[in-house]
């Protein structure tokens, strides 16, 4: 049976036919295997100690889940809903009626060949959009604009962990009204069989922000064991991107992750905030993050730079490593 599944998908090296294995069994050892996973680590906003978990989970996993944010649910669901009604439609109708600035795509992500089981719609987002066509595009912008303020405040929570001035030395990256963000709503539908949803890799950008209804398939890369995240659609999910790892000199890592769809499994949504610099931004470590003699590994680039070459790869490569100043 593990033997047909690991078949069943097509995976390209021998490290993702172990995660594979590893998924695969811990679906049928659930209980046995999640207690020995590293639990996510969890910040409640709220929480005085926001900031100082906010590094530890950055240095750590480069990854955390948020509670007690003050996103209206009433937002999330209607935007949700609207959502699932697209992906519902007939093939035809969601390719005539895609709900332009967004592009509709299935089954194909990005322009290097890599596919998964996914439909979605992308768009970039601006901050001072504020006529808008149509009704999707008015109900994304009423979602996005909180979620914009909430990272933006993640990233001074972080500043001050970073004991980094000014306190909006990152956020202001994201509020800037040339900010080069996307917003990203993805659609697995139910699937027969185990299934890959998202290839692995990193996000790009400074930090992304997730929220996702109750199906599970999320996982994240830690010390070469990947851990299924689970579900909570009342919880945002924070990834460290690429930028923000130049930007600390590597102190926290941007994290690698992926979507498996397991069998039995119900459709997944999730809606993503890739929070960008605007495209002349230098992306470069903070000084006041490097130690005496420190150097960064990194040649000096712009978000323009890095976003072109991104482009030009495919998911799984290491996106950063066309900028390291003495090749890998
Ligand atoms: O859909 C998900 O849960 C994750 C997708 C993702 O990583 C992405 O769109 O960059
Ligand atoms: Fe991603």
């Amino acid at each position: 049976m593990l033997h047909i599944l690991l078949t069943e998908i097509s995976v390209s090296s021998i490290r993702s036919q172990v995660s594979l294995f590893l998924t695969t069994f811990q679906a049928t050892t659930m209980v046995a295997f999640n207690d020995n996973f590293p639990c996510i680590p969890v910040v409640d906003l709220s929480q005085n100690s926001a900031s100082s978990l906010i590094v530890e989970a950055c240095e750590s996993f480069g990854f955390f889940q948020v509670k007690n944010h003050d996103i209206s649910t009433d937002i999330i669901t209607t935007l949700e809903a609207k959502a699932f009604a697209f992906f519902e439609l007939p093939q035809s109708a969601k390719e005539k009626d895609v709900p332009r600035p967004f592009c509709y795509n299935t089954n194909s992500i990005g322009r290097r060949g890599d596919t998964g089981c996914l439909e979605y719609l992308l768009t970039s987002v601006s901050n001072s959009d504020n006529i808008h066509s149509n009704d999707f595009l008015t109900l994304a912008n009423i979602y996005i604009s909180p979620i914009r303020k909430m990272a933006c405040q993640i990233l001074e929570l972080m500043a001050d962990g970073l004991k980094l001035e000014p306190r909006n030395v990152l956020s202001r990256l994201l509020s800037d009204d040339k900010s080069d963000s996307r917003f990203r709503i993805n659609y697995y539908p139910p699937c027969a069989g185990m299934e890959l949803g998202f290839g692995e890799h990193t996000d790009p950008q400074i930090i992304s922000v997730l929220r996702s209804n109750a199906a599970s398939g999320l996982q994240i890369l830690k010390d070469g064991i990947w851990i299924p995240v689970p579900p909570d659609p009342s919880s945002f999910y924070i990834n460290v991107d690429d930028c923000l790892q130049v930007m600390t000199n590597g102190r926290f890592k941007s994290v690698k992750h992926k979507v498996i769809l397991s069998e039995n499994w119900k459709q997944r949504l999730s809606m993503i905030y890739f929070g960008g610099p605007p495209l002349s931004a230098k992306i470069a470590p903070i000084s006041s993050l490097m130690k005496d003699e420190e150097e960064s590994p990194y040649k000096e680039f712009t978000w323009s730079e890095f976003t072109t070459s991104v482009a030009n790869t495919r998911l799984d490569f290491d996106r950063l490593s066309p900028f390291l100043k003495s090749p890998n």
